[in-house]
């Protein structure tokens, strides 16, 4: 196995706590012997765990207390599952060790726009201690330009605080309700604890609270656009992680520009040109003088020759004719802005659909010498001339 940061870093469990498409990653830690340890990624065992009901982040875990402490863990990782991010876990840990006690929280922070902040947690600190002394979810006027990454640490203790709001929330309903059916009903509802609103808000300025600041990169993926600038920034951290899966320009193979990752069984014609941000997976077939930039083409996607495909997401098994162009609109944050993010804009816009990237479903079938852009192209469709700024059913 390849040297990760993880490496000598022992016995972890990951659970994914999740009820439809809401998924909360739970990520477990153990101490051995001194210091806190993490297995090789590829050695975790994961256990995928359901809820009756969405419970909000903090009732999902609560839910499930047993099974996340079972074996004693010293720590556990909490983390949105709609976010990118380098995942400072391990610096986590030891910023836990240097501040607070060994029972405080922390949360990952990093700094955002005055505007933008208004749609994350936003958080004031002690500068000196990183103590959170004030917690807003998503305030409605300027709070604080340090938001909330989505990623935790938590002791088990957590769970004490959390119990507490769960014994208050069933309080309340036991006033509320008399009987029967709308009890039971009364009982869900206590069980669904947001962590931001029901526990950050009260733990902060109690000396519990800590925040990590780190100014490496991370963004939401709320939006089929952020998909292709989270895949930039992954290409982007390879240089350090894993070069190794960066393509480079050799003899007898495309040529590349910029970030490019090619799955080594596409069969790509030499004279395709791919790059910047290009991810080619498994199976892809790319015809001559095929262009691809800023775009993902997934397993099995054939682009014939001649074809270009820009700002796009390819879906499995797609097939873009010959001379055909596949294109959509970046959405990516404002490059003159060092703390610009991603905004997570809805689908439509003044009952008009926002020109955003290009997305072909699986099997999607684009005919020669046709023009899609800005569209969204369901599964399996056979399209048989040009479209602009349309939903395909
Ligand atoms: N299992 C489970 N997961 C949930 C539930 N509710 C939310 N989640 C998961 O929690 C994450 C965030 O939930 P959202 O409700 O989408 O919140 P948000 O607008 O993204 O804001 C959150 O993330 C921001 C950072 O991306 C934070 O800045 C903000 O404070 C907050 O934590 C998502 O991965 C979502 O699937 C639930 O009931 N059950």
């Amino acid at each position: 196995m390849r040297p990760t940061r993880f490496q000598n870093l022992n016995k972890v469990s990951y659970f994914i706590v999740s009820l439809l498409c809401r998924l909360t990653f739970v990520f477990v830690v153990f101490k051995v012997g001194k210091g806190f340890c993490l297995h090789g990624l590829s050695e975790i065992p994961l256990r995928y765990l359901q809820e009756y009901a969405a419970l909000g982040t903090g009732g999902g875990i609560y839910h499930f207390r047993d099974q996340i402490l079972s074996g004693s863990p010293e720590a556990f990782f909490v983390m949105n599952a709609d976010v990118c991010s380098e995942f400072p876990l391990p610096e986590m840990l030891d910023f836990q060790k240097e501040h607070g006690d060994a029972y405080s929280f922390v949360i990952l922070g990093t700094t955002a726009n005055r505007k933008q902040s208004l749609n994350y947690g936003c958080i004031v600190e002690n500068e000196q201690t990183d103590e959170v002394l004030h917690y807003v979810e998503k305030p409605s006027t300027f709070v604080s330009d340090i938001i909330n990454c989505g990623i935790y640490l938590f002791t088990p203790e957590i769970f004490q605080h959390i119990g507490t709001v769960f014994q208050k929330n069933q309080q309340d309903m036991l006033l509320y309700y008399d009987e029967g059916e709308e009890q039971s009903n009364g009982w869900h509802r206590a069980e669904v604890i947001r962590l931001e609103q029901d526990i950050f808000t009260a733990l902060a300025g109690q000396g519990k609270l800590y925040v990590y600041k780190t100014d490496r990169f991370w963004s939401q993926i709320k939006s089929a656009g952020s998909a292709i600038y989270a895949s930039r920034l992954y290409l982007n951290q390879y240089h350090t992680t894993h070069p190794e899966r960066l393509a480079t320009n050799r003899e007898g193979g495309p040529k590349t520009r910029g970030n490019v990752y090619i799955h080594p069984t596409a069969n790509i014609d030499p004279t395709a040109v791919l790059g910047p941000n290009v991810s080619i997976g498994t199976g892809v077939t790319i015809g001559a003088g095929v262009r691809v930039r800023e775009s993902i083409i997934l397993h099995g996607a054939t682009l014939q020759d001649h074809s270009c495909v820009l700002n796009s997401i390819v879906g499995w098994g797609s097939t873009i004719g010959k001379w055909a162009r596949v294109e959509g609109t970046p959405s990516d944050p404002n490059p003159n802005d060092p703390y610009a993010k991603i905004d997570s804009e809805t689908l439509f816009r003044d009952g008009k659909l926002t020109p955003s990237i290009t997305i072909l479903g699986c099997n999607v079938n684009i005919p020669s010498e046709v023009i899609i852009l800005n569209s969204i192209v369901l599964p399996h469709k056979d399209l048989n001339r040009s479209f602009k700024n349309q939903i395909i059913l």
